[in-house]
């Protein structure tokens, strides 16, 4: 937390926007995330509850925050919001570089076990870990530590679920965009599981929202997914009713299909209000 460095904050919505720097232990490098603190924490001295969002491939922190329209409803609802990066960033691995779905801005929300990615490619303990544990202790002004959400789209989508289902309890609630439900059998997934995570398929159902679902323990989740039929993922890598068809009382999904919708941001924003509700309902009930 020491090296915690505030890049830049510009007003937005009566709150701040506010990008950080620090270096990660888990990574071993230096990342950049951006938060947005709604006016409810700026100017009512009250704790508010915290929403994550997990990004796609090729996304950095700030995606989400410049493109989604989503600050306006964080305002609204009094949500702070935080987007971490995607992948590590410039740790010089071979390889890194070199494909737009691995690597750099791909780091998939898990822990690699494979040379040479293993040291540095640990986003899953980045994310669940260290960056939770440093959002409540630097941010412990403005946040109620015990009252996060979770929401994320593609790649982020399946990071969320992921995040949620192998933690029980740490996300309160929980929505995605367009989601990589089963990776295992799907080209993106496949492609980084293989190489982050070598052959053994039973690693491999370790980070498989589809498989993960099956054990869920924890509290009641009713997760939100809003997906688009123009999606031009959805037949090769989404697979939203492999997820949706698993029984477990413990979990109820609300699967939408929208009409002509494409994988991107004008898709994203389009909906993301309803994921503010989705989430401020559960959260803000705590307050
Ligand atoms: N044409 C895109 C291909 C990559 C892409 O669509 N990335 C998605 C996520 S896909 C799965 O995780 C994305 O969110 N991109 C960022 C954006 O702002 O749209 C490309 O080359 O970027």
């Amino acid at each position: 937390m020491d090296s915690l460095k505030e890049l830049s904050k510009s007003r937005s919505f009566d709150g701040n926007v506010i990008r950080y720097s620090h270096e990660s232990k888990e990574l071993g490098c230096e990342m950049k995330f951006h938060i947005y603190v709604p006016p409810a924490a700026l100017t009512q001295q009250k704790k508010v509850p915290v929403l994550w969002f997990l990004a796609g491939i090729t996304s950095t922190d700030e995606n989400f925050i410049i493109k989604s329209g989503a600050i306006r409803y964080a305002s609204k609802e009094g949500l702070l919001l935080v987007c971490p990066d995607t992948s590590p960033r410039g740790c010089k691995i071979a390889g890194e570089d070199d494909s737009w779905d691995f690597g750099t801005g791909a780091g998939f929300y898990l822990d690699a076990t494979q040379e040479p990615w293993s040291k540095n490619y640990r986003m899953y303990s980045y994310v669940s870990k260290e960056l939770f544990q440093l959002v409540n202790s630097a941010f412990a002004n403005w946040v109620q530590t015990d009252n996060h959400g979770m929401m994320g789209h593609s790649m982020g989508g399946c990071g969320a679920l992921n995040l949620t289902f192998k933690n029980p309890g740490q996300y309160k609630s929980l929505s995605v965009f367009a989601p990589i439900c089963d990776p295992s059998n799907g080209k993106l997934g496949a492609k980084c599981f293989k190489g982050y995570l070598g052959d053994n398929q039973d690693l491999w159902n370790q980070y498989n929202p589809s498989h993960l679902a099956k054990s869920y323990q924890g509290e009641k989740l009713d997760i939100l997914i809003d997906q688009g039929t123009a999606d031009e993922f959805l037949n090769t890598d989404l697979f939203p009713e492999t997820l949706t068809k698993v029984q477990n009382p413990n979990l109820s999904f609300t699967l939408r299909y929208h009409e002509g919708y494409p994988h991107n941001y004008f898709f994203i924003s389009t909906f993301v209000e309803d994921h503010f509700n989705h989430h401020s309902s559960k959260l803000n009930k705590f307050c």
